[in-house]
Parts: C-alpha cells; sequence; structure tokens
C-alpha cells in the first residue's frame, strides 16, 4: 500500500515531514464548517501550513455531494493550485471521501494528506483510499479508488467530538471486531460508550486501525477480500440512504455509523440463519447495539423501497444483491445471497427483535 498511516506523537513534526514528502508547490486545508471551528486551530499556527489557503465546505453527509466537490475545484482553481499542489483533509469521513475525491481528480490527481478528526475518520474512512461522495440518493455513488500519501492520526481531536459520533465511529469498529477474532469483539463489548475511557480507546483505536490496513493492503480494490470491510453495509447503506431521503424536516438523517450497527443486526441474523453464526453471540452483539444505538423507525411498508436501494450495492453482480457474512467471528464469507423472503425476515428481525 501506498498510503501511510502514521499514530502521531508530535503532529507538526509529523505533517511538516509528510509535506516534505508530497508534491506541494501550493497548499490547501480542505475543513468542513464544523472542523474549521473545532479542529483547526489545533493545527494553524503550524510552520508547514504558513501560507496554505484554506476551503471550508458544509457539514454532515447532507453535503457530501457534487455541489460540496465543485466548490472545492472552485477552490483549488481561485487559489492557483496546480498538479503539483496539495490538499490536506482535515476533518471527519465527509471530509476525507469528498477531499480525497476532489484531490484525485484535479487536474487528473494531485497529492492528498488526510488528518481525521472523528472516531470514524480514525478507525476507517481516512484509510484504504475509497474517496467519492453520494448522488442519486444513493452512497458514495460516485468515486474512485485512491490512496492519500500520508493519514495522521491524532486522538486529541477527539476530545471535541459529540457523543453521538463517537457511537458512529464505534460502530465500524465493532464491525472491525466481528471480522477478526473473538478477543476483540469480546474487549469492544466490554467498553463504556456512555462514559468513555480515552487511554482505553486510544489503544482501541490503534488496533482497529490496524484491521483496515491489514484487509486494505492485501485487498486495494476490492476484488475479494476487502468486502469483508463492508459488513453490515447492504443493509446499513440502505437505512442510510432511506434516511437521508425521508429524515423529518428539522431533525438530522441517522449518522453512518447508527446506520452501519442497525446493519450488523440484520446481517449477523442472516449469518445465524443462513451460514450457521453461533445464535447466543449473535444476541450479545444485537443488545450492545439496542442499548448503544437505540433503533430506527422503519414498517413493512418500506421493505420495498430498502430492496430496492440494496440493489444498488457496489458489491452486487448481475442484479444480485450481494452480502458479506460470518460463519463464526473472525471468519468472513464474501459473495453471499439471499432471497428477498430472508431480507424481510431480516427486517422483520431488526424491527421486532
Ligand atoms: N472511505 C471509507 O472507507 C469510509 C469508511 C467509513 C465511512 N465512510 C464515510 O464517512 C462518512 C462519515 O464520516 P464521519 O462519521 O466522520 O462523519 P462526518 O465527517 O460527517 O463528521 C461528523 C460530524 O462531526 C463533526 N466533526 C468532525 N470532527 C470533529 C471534532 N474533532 N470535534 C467536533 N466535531 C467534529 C463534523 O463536522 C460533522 O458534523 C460517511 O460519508 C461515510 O460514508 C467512508
Ligand atoms: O473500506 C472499505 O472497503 C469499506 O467498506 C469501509 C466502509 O466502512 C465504508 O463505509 C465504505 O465507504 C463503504 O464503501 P462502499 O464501497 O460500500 O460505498
Ligand atoms: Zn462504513
Amino acid at each position: 500500500m501506498e498510503q501511510r498511516v502514521i499514530i502521531s506523537r508530535n503532529l507538526e513534526t509529523e505533517l511538516a515531514i509528510a509535506i516534505s514528502e508530497c508534491e506541494h508547490d501550493r497548499l490547501f486545508v480542505l475543513t468542513d464548517e464544523v472542523t474549521h471551528e473545532q479542529c483547526l486551530p489545533l493545527v494553524n499556527n503550524f510552520f508547514c501550513l504558513k501560507g496554505a489557503k484554506v476551503i471550508t465546505i458544509g457539514s454532515t453527509d447532507v453535503h457530501k455531494n457534487l455541489e460540496s466537490l465543485a466548490h472545492v475545484w472552485q477552490g483549488l482553481d481561485d487559489g492557483g493550485a496546480d498538479r503539483h499542489s496539495c490538499l490536506i483533509n482535515l476533518g471527519g469521513g465527509m471530509v476525507t471521501d469528498l477531499g480525497g475525491f476532489a484531490a484525485s481528480t484535479f487536474k487528473r490527481g494531485i497529492d492528498f494528506i488526510n488528518i481525521p478528526t472523528t472516531l470514524l475518520s480514525m478507525v476507517d474512512a481516512s484509510v484504504g483510499g475509497k474517496t467519492g461522495i453520494n448522488f442519486n440518493g444513493l452512497k458514495n455513488e460516485v468515486g474512485v479508488f485512491n490512496d492519500s500519501k500520508f493519514v495522521l492520526l491524532d486522538t486529541r481531536f477527539l476530545r471535541t467530538l459529540d457523543d453521538k459520533n463517537l457511537r458512529s465511529g464505534y460502530a465500524e469498529m465493532l464491525k472491525h471486531g466481528l471480522i477478526s477474532n473473538e478477543k476483540t469483539w469480546a474487549d469492544l463489548l466490554q467498553f463504556d460508550l456512555s462514559n468513555p475511557d480515552y487511554d482505553q480507546l486510544q489503544a482501541l483505536v490503534a488496533a482497529s486501525v490496524k484491521v483496515k490496513e491489514k484487509v486494505v493492503s492485501r485487498d486495494p480494490n476490492e476484488k475479494g477480500l476487502r468486502k469483508a470491510l463492508n459488513y453490515g453495509h447492504t443493509f446499513g447503506h440502505a437505512f442510510e440512504s432511506f434516511s437521508l431521503k425521508h429524515h423529518a424536516e428539522g431533525e438530522a438523517p441517522i449518522l453512518h455509523g447508527y446506520a452501519v450497527a442497525y446493519g450488523l443486526i440484520c446481517e449477523l441474523f442472516l449469518s445465524v440463519v443462513k451460514t450457521g453464526f453461533p445464535s447466543e453471540q449473535m444476541r450479545q452483539t444485537v443488545r450492545f447495539i439496542r442499548d448503544n444505538y437505540g433503533s430506527f423507525n422503519i414498517s413493512c411498508d418500506d421493505y420495498d423501497e430498502l430492496i430496492a436501494l440494496m440493489r444498488h450495492d457496489k458489491k452486487n453482480m448481475s442484479g444480485v444483491i450481494n452480502f458479506t457474512l460470518l460463519d463464526a467471528i473472525g471468519d468472513v464469507l464474501i459473495n453471499q445471497t439471499a432471497t428477498d423472503e430472508e431480507i424481510r425476515e431480516a427486517l422483520d428481525f431488526f424491527r421486532e427483535g
């Protein structure tokens, strides 16, 4: 893998080194409106960022769209970027996905560096080269695989992250636990999300990002094994797209990690029914998710729309919905299928438990 993931000890020094190893005739920093306020102050006076131009987009997934992408391209053009310029993405997964795509396409590609500021982007989104935007009501419908040159991971940014976004990122860590081994999974279920111990979390973050790096290094373009990282996402992305479309006025759509947590419930159910995953371990995981993530209000009248959304999953082939399932913790089965009836049963289980 071309990308270097660095668990930061001194962000200023590491960023200076990272920049020096990238093309960098002009420097740009991409933030969203929130990371501009909360995270930029932690790096703004770094000597290595002297003269860097800041581009800012709206925050959260409702802005992970063509309009924001065009705004970044425009900002790069207005700031005189050429193919030797460098973009530093300072934010959560929305910023690293969109900024990564903007950098990968601007003048056919400039170097970029990710500085993830949410738990989710630290353990998952900033690593592994999946970049893109939502389009046509579908998650990450347009994008490219392209690695940032560096990921600089500094958990000090988590100090300002709210409870819901902490839980959202933790769902991807739970996914990493389920696809890796029983010990990691069991440790994750012990963690108290209502009263997080940040030292313990830091150790869990380092272990979690290693799971992602290991899978990506063996299958960077998702030809096979990488589909393990999509566990929970066939249902999860359908829930997320559904919520982006139907969320009530004045109410935010569900966060990506919450959608993944709900997707894990459905895909654990399918794993028990179809591939013999132990039902007690499913029950323990489902209990943790229900206790920590609540639920998402859908009715059986929504099933057809959710299944229609699953028909757009990027793992699908020849119109057949593709699932990643488990027959045990750490034992991943890719390219699994389910009938519409089984999908409905999984949604019934999600609603009724
Ligand atoms: N590329 C991948 O492999 C990959 C993996 C997982 C998820 N994703 C994508 O990542 C996105 C979700 O990422 P996310 O959960 O980081 O959401 P996000 O980027 O929308 O950030 C969540 C919220 O937290 C704010 N924020 C960011 N850092 C903060 C900080 N340090 N303090 C206070 N507030 C802060 C943001 O402004 C935003 O309002 C989704 O679009 C998802 O599809 C991509
Ligand atoms: O890195 C991967 O591979 C993943 O699937 C990680 C997921 O957590 C992430 O949400 C990813 O963006 C989903 O990719 P997609 O190809 O299903 O859009
Ligand atoms: Zn995800």
